[in-house]
This record gives structure tokens, sequence and C-alpha cells, in this order.
């Protein structure tokens, strides 16, 4: 219904000329076999040829309308149904794109891949196929039978009362097989996401010889699907030989009472024979009704799936007259903020003021929630409690667009497309120029290695960067971020692929040619990436546990200390051994 109401109706203008020569085809049929039965009543029967003639014109005619109609009620119903599926999947795809991160945290990608893609196609074949045989065949029937009561009342009632059998075994079907096709669409995205998986990770299954394990877990999925398909067969042929069986009775029933009408002289032979072609469309309908069942049945089955979508809001989005500034500053503060996922909570109390400009580091154990903490500063996930302020103004009260167009991050998987170097690093700032692409790649030490490849920045690189090495990934990733030339630069393990003497430079690189203004945060493991900040924090559990920058660290001989100790540990013993 709701598929009717927010596509099909707002289309109903371009269903008019379809419809129209829909009904003049529908119209020319009807009216052939009563040609058939004035041509046996009056012409063979009564002897009267003059008739001849223009009967059989008549019925030239009636073909030659048809043929034309019939080309336009096709065509025009391919587009109209192909131009609704565009909607469909580009308002699945805009839909999609405002859904919070937490959204595809408990979604799969092969999931999502079956709504746009086969959900979508079964829609389109309900309409382009399905609606319009329906159309079609409703028509067929109503008018085929307004000229059966014309013809013989009686008859025509029999004949009808011979089909509600079949029209029930058409709704029990119908109900039958709904829940099926729900389960063979959950089931067919249970199939893209471990085929979608199997092949994103291909590199590890082979890595680890688990070919048969990933081969048997798709049979699985694949025997499921199959199960799924014999249950629909079944269901089907229980049904559909009973719904042949009334159809070919409800024409004997005609046979007969139309025979014994005829012979007591109730409807003439005529009558009967145009009959016969007028049950048999009436069957049609039937038959054709009972085919789109299964259609409706599947269709119903996506469109749920579809609406799901379509229906639901983000969690996270601007409000009305929300905050929109020119510039954004970068003065970042956290205020008790605290941050749960699903039941747990992996923030506590976190109190820090960043001042428009600073460098931040921070460090901490693994799980220790600082990805969770920089995730906070682009709005990605909500605060369980407190606030988090950008230039002063809570982030809930800025425009999110505004928020995140004035960020770049570096996220700690790096994800490059599908593209050329160039685009990959154009991808957050299409309007930089070459002077400023090449600037930024040297900054992220990415200049010599692309240089160095034959087709330089127009190389074609793999969705996961195929063909580059992690630390190659790593600067693209950062020279990408670099790009945007904003004031609040997110670097989120960035530099962990990077050999000590890159990172060095890169970061060094990126000191020197920082914008005074821009905050940057950089989340790193080694003293020597971070000692240089203005402010280290350090986490653990959920809580910053130190602050301070490199000297009043090593004075607290905390956490910080600690590490500094372990990782510059050989070092000092290596320079005693030399002194
Ligand atoms: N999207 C998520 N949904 C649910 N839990 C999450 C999510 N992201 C992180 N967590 C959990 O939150 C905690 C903090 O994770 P976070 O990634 O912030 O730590 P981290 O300090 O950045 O770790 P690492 O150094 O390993 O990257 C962990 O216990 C993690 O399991």
């Amino acid at each position: 219904m709701e598929l009717f109401n927010k596509y099909i109706r707002k289309h109903y203008k371009s269903f008019i000329i379809p419809i129209l020569s829909m009904i003049i085809c529908i119209i020319g049929d009807t009216l052939s076999p009563y040609i058939q039965k004035l041509l046996l009543d009056n012409v063979f029967s009564k002897g009267n040829a003059s008739l001849l003639g223009k009967l059989l014109l008549l019925l030239f005619i009636i073909s030659a309308v048809k043929a034309i109609f019939a080309y336009y009620k096709e065509y025009l119903f391919d587009i109209i149904s192909a131009d609704i599926t565009r909607s469909i999947r580009s308002d699945l795809f805009k839909k999609i794109q405002t859904f919070e991160f937490s959204y595809f945290d408990n979604m799969n990608t092969g999931e999502l891949m079956s709504r746009i893609s086969e959900d979508a196609d079964i829609v389109w074949q309900t309409i382009s196929f399905g609606l319009r045989l329906f159309i079609e065949n409703l028509i067929y029937f109503l008018l085929s039978s307004i000229v059966m009561f014309y013809l013989s009342w009686k008859l025509a009632l029999a004949c009808i009362v011979a089909l509600i059998p079949i029209a029930y075994l058409t709704i029990v079907l119908q109900k039958k097989l709904s829940p099926n096709y729900e389960a063979l669409s959950d089931q067919t995205a249970e199939i893209n996401s471990t085929a979608q998986q199997n092949i994103a990770g291909v590199r590890l299954v082979k890595a680890f010889a688990r070919e048969k394990h990933e081969i048997l877990k798709f049979l699985n999925t694949n025997k499921e699907y199959y199960s799924l398909n014999m249950k629909l067969a079944r269901t089907n042929s229980n049904f559909l030989p009973l719904i042949d069986f009334l159809t070919n009775l409800s024409l004997a029933v005609m046979v007969i009472f139309g025979g014994y009408l005829a012979i007591v002289g109730d409807i003439t032979l005529g009558t009967l024979l145009a009959f016969s072609s007028y049950i048999l469309t009436l069957v049609g309908c039937m038959k054709m009704f009972g085919n789109l069942t299964t259609l409706l049945a599947q269709n119903k089955a996506s469109a749920k799936k579809i609406f799901t979508i379509l229906n639901r809001d983000s969690n996270i989005v601007s409000n009305n007259d929300c905050y929109k500034p020119k510039t954004v500053k970068g003065h970042i503060e956290f205020k008790n903020v605290s941050l749960k996922y699903n039941n747990e909570v992996v923030l506590n109390n976190i109190n820090i003021d960043i001042p428009a400009g600073s460098t931040v580091a921070i460090m901490g154990t693994t799980g220790s929630g600082k990805t969770s903490l920089l995730n906070l500063i682009g709005r990605y996930y909500d605060v369980l409690d407190g606030e988090v302020l950008v230039d002063g103004v809570n982030i809930k009260k800025w425009d999110l667009n505004t928020l995140r167009s004035n960020m770049s991050v570096v996220f700690q998987d790096t994800f490059l497309f599908s593209d050329t170097i160039a685009n990959n690093i154009r991808f957050s700032n299409e309007e930089i120029s070459d002077e400023e692409l090449v600037k930024v790649s040297k900054e992220a030490c990415a200049y010599n290695f692309i240089t160095s490849l034959n087709d330089g920045f127009d190389t074609l690189i793999g969705e996961r960067g195929l063909g580059l090495s992690g630390g190659q990934k790593q600067r693209l990733a950062i020279a990408r971020a670099l790009a945007r030339k904003s004031n609040i630069l997110i670097l989120d393990d960035a530099t962990s692929a990077l050999d000590m003497e890159t990172e060095f430079t890169l970061l060094k690189n990126l000191k020197e040619n920082k914008n005074s203004e821009a905050t940057t945060f950089i989340v790193g493991h080694r003293i020597s990436a971070v000692k240089d900040a203005d402010i280290i924090l350090f986490m653990e559990n959920g809580h910053i546990v130190e602050s301070g920058n490199h000297e009043q660290l090593l004075k607290k001989k905390g956490y910080y200390y600690n590490i500094y100790k372990d990782q510059f540990k050989d070092f000092d013993e290596l320079e005693s051994e030399v002194v």
C-alpha cells in the first residue's frame, strides 16, 4: 500500500494513456467474440450475406487498432515502471546516506546491497509486469462479465458462481506464499552478505587456508535458499493443479448449462459460441490472478523491507534553525562526557578543554576509548551524558554538514575507493589545484612513491588500495585529509603502518605546514609521535587518567613515563654501553 501511496499514485497522470490504450485493446478483444456471434447467428444461420463483408472489415479494423494501442500500452508501462524503480533506488540510496554510524555497526553490507538490487528489481517486475497484467485482467474480467450478463444473465451467473472457489483458493494461496517470500528475501540477503564478506576477505581466507570452511558456509546458505524455493514450489503445486481443475470444471458447467439453455431456446448458438470465448477469458483472468499472487507475495516481502529503510529516520540529525557558521575555529570542549554503545559504557566523565590550534596527542591501551572519544567530535555517535562543544556551541546544535565539512579524519582502517590516486585524494576536496595535490602528497610523504608508479597520480587502485602497501595506503589517506584544509584534523592511529623515520618526517611536515589555527588530534603509540604535542592525553578504561605536555607527564612518573621508559630503555642502555 505504501508503494502505491508513495510512488504509484504520484505517477497517476502517466498511467492515463497506457490504461486508455489497454482499454481500447480490451474493448477490441471483447468485441471479437460478439462479432463472431453476429456472424454465426445472422450470416451463417440466416444467410444474410450482405453483413459478411461489413463484419469482416470490422474485425480487421479492430485487429489493426489493437496492434497500434498494444504498442503504447507495453511501451508506456515499461517506461513508468523503470521510472518508479529508479526513484525507489535513488531514495533508498539517499536514505542510507543519512543514517548514523551505529546503524552500519549493526547492519551488514550484503543485506543493504540486497535492498538496492534484488528487492528494487522485484518492485520493478511487479509494476512493469504485475500491475499491468492486474489492471488488464481486471478490465477484461469486468467487460467480459458485462457482455455475458447482457447476452444471458442465467448462464453468466452460473459461470461466475463456478469461478468463486477459484477466487477463494487464489486468496488462500497468496496468504500461504507471503511468509515464504519474506523468508526467501531474507535468505537472498544472507547469500549476498556471505558472498560479499567472503570476496572482501578472500585474502584472509586463503592465508588461513579456510576455503573449504567458507565453501561449506556458502553451501549451507545456498541449501537453505534451495529448501525455501522447494517449499514454495510445494505450496504452488498443492494449489495450482486444484485451481486448474476447478477452472476446467467451470468450463464444463458452462458447456452443459449453456447447451441446455440453447436446446430449450433460451440462447442462440451464436451466444453459446461467444460465451465459450468469454468464459475462456474469465478463466484466463482467474489463472493470471493466481499467478500474480506469487509476484504480489514476493513484492509484499520486498516492499516491506524497502519501506523499513525508507521510513526509518536517522537518530542523529541537525535541528531546525541549527548553527551554521561561515568558519570553524576548532576550539573543542568535552564537558562531563560519557558514551555508551549498546549496553556498554565506554567513556566516563570526560572533561577537556582544547584551545583552537592545539595539537593533541592521545595515548592509551587498546580499547581504552581513544577512537570513541574522537568519534564524538564529528557527532558520529551521540553522548550518553554531558556535552561536546565546538567553538563554544554544543555539537547537537550544529548543522551536521557544516560541522563535518570542516573536519578531516583519517580512520584507523584505511579505505580507498576503486579509482585513481588523484581522485582518491581529491575525494575530500574536489577544488584543489594540481599544485595543491602535489603539495599535500609531499606533506603526507606520499609524493615519491606516487611518482614512482608508471601512471603517477592517474594510477588506478582497488577498493582497498590493492597493489599498495599498508603504509602507502595510510599516506594516501593522510594526503586526502590534508587536501580538505580544515581547521580540525583527526589522525586516528593513522601512522601505525609507517616506519619511525617516515612517521617522524610526516609529523614534522604536518607541524611545519600546519595552519596555525588548525586543531590536530593524533592517536599514537610511539613517544616520538606524540611528544611534541601541546596536550597529551593518556586513556585507560574510558577515563583520561593523565594529561599535560611531554615534560609535565614525565615529571608525573605515571603511565606516560612508564611507556617512555620502556621505549627508550634500549636506547639508554646502548648509550651507557657506548659511553
Ligand atoms: N561501534 C561500536 N559498537 C560497540 N562497541 C564498540 C564500538 N566501537 C568500539 N566499541 C567498544 O568500545 C571500547 C573502546 O573502543 P575504542 O575503539 O574507542 O578504543 P581505542 O582506545 O581506540 O582502541 P584501539 O587502540 O584498539 O584502537 C572497546 O571496548 C570496544 O569494544
